[in-house]
């Protein structure tokens, strides 16, 4: 019996020691996992913007880019904007797609209180800054009445955030303070090509300059077609879109509407600008790369005749194209402001692109490659043309431009490929 109650006790000893060593364990490894999964959710955390007082302790660039002006290059510089990024950086944080968080404060002082007005779109109005740093930015603000929600904000900065070249404006920053949603771009001198086009005020653009102007915007939606992975529909080209940089270099603004075919990847309702819009898509309600070209179309009559759609541009184009046979004799609808000053030949050949961009049938259209590839072609045989008359020893700022076009277009290709993807877009913002 002695022996029965020994052998009991020691049992239920053995029992607990047991019981107490399997309990200390078990509470041992729940402390280590919740150590390790505190220290993962940091690793995570790091990569998105953190304010950092002045310290970028959160730099996570991306290597692609085609544009010498895109924030992650602006330390390179290849035109005077070389010092912009690491200026910026000092002050904001560094987002992983490379765009850079502005505070409120900052630019509530660099606007002045935003009253220095550039500009009212249908995302809000465009402010000018002038940045502690010395650079001059333009600030959007989204209005609160916008149609264009917080969402779209969203989808615009880690989009843009990921599409760079020196035909696109650039997108340096944004900013979420007190419940304002604004985008920072690089600040465009010249200001957008419609007021080159109608303001009386300020003088005419030569024809030399609206066929580059053509080119460069060409090129920029050429990247937006075939360059970025995947590809983005602009969907609202119009003048008051292209902006013109200090030397009056053209780039594609305003990717508001791409933003929706981004997401839903059929739109619902008609959105664009009327006199742009192609019949196609307002029959379909599709929007293709295609719908682009026939804006793009628009936009090259408007630079030929500086007459806006609104002023009846199109139905002005028809009646020419009537006489206007074999491709040639446009000149009736040339803007009168030129008087006579442009080559003949350019014209009808930039007139005949145009005509075939806002054919009625999209396949018949080209595409923003071949539309790059004409323009260049024309360019050139303009360079060509000069030289032979003997006058390149003096070669103009712009024949130089055309060098330089020249030889960026041989490696543009392949800078294309090297990574311009927002297929892997991060959702850290
Ligand atoms: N980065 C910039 N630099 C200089 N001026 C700018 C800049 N961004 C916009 N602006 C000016 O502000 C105007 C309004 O721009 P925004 O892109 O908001 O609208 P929009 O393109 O004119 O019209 P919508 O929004 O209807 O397409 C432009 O036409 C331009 O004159």
């Amino acid at each position: 019996m002695k022996g029965e109650s020994f052998g009991l006790i020691l049992g239920i000893s053995i029992g607990v020691v047991i019981g107490v060593f399997l309990a200390i364990l078990a509470l041992y490894c729940t402390r280590y996992r919740k150590k390790q999964i505190n220290s993962s959710s940091c690793r995570r955390s790091a990569t998105i913007p953190i304010r950092t007082n002045g310290v970028d302790t959160c730099t996570v660039l991306s290597d692609s880019t085609l544009d010498p002006d895109s924030p992650r290059n602006y330390g390179k510089g290849s035109n005077g904007m070389s010092l912009w990024f690491d200026s910026f950086k000092k002050n904001n944080v560094v987002s992983a797609s490379g765009i850079l968080e502005f505070s409120y404060r900052d630019l509530q002082k660099a606007t002045q209180n935003f009253t220095t007005l550039i500009g009212q779109g249908a995302f809000g109005p465009v402010y000018k800054a002038h940045m502690s740093s010395g650079e001059t930015v333009a600030v959007k603000v989204l209005a609160t009445d916008s149609k264009q929600g917080e969402i779209e904000f969203e989808t615009e900065v880690k989009l843009l955030g990921r599409l760079h070249h020196r035909n696109l404006l650039n997108l340096i920053g944004y900013c979420t303070e007190k419940g304002k949603n604004m985008l920072i771009y690089a600040y465009m001198s010249n200001g957008n090509l419609a007021s080159h086009l109608y303001d009386e005020k300020i003088e005419p653009l030569s024809w030399d300059r609206r066929v580059h102007i053509a080119l460069d915007v060409a090129r920029g939606l050429e990247y937006l077609h075939d360059g970025a992975v995947p590809p983005v529909i602009h969907r609202d080209v119009k003048s008051s879109n292209i902006l013109l940089d200090q030397l009056m270099r053209a780039r594609v603004s305003d990717f508001g509407l791409s933003r929706e075919e981004m997401v839903a990847g059929h739109a619902s309702n008609l959105r664009g600008t009327f006199g742009y819009l192609d019949p196609e898509y307002i029959s379909t309600k599709t929007f293709t790369k295609k719908s682009d070209v026939y804006s793009y179309g628009v936009l090259l009559f408007e630079l030929i005749a500086a007459r806006s759609p609104g002023q009846g541009l199109m139905e002005y184009v028809e009646l020419a194209a009537m006489n206007a046979e074999g491709g040639t004799g446009w000149e009736e609808i040339v803007d009168a402001r030129l008087e006579g000053n442009f080559d003949l030949e350019e014209l009808n050949e930039v007139a005949a692109l145009a005509y075939k961009c806002v054919n009625r049938t999209p396949k018949k259209r080209p595409s923003m490659r071949d539309i790059v590839q004409v323009l260049s072609r024309v360019l050139k045989s303009r360079h060509c043309k000069k030289h032979h008359r003997g006058t390149s020893l003096s070669a103009t700022p712009e024949e130089v431009a055309i060098d330089i076009d020249q030889a960026e277009d041989r490696t543009s290709v392949s800078e294309h490929r090297r990574g311009d993807s927002i297929d892997s877009m991060d959702t850290d913002l």
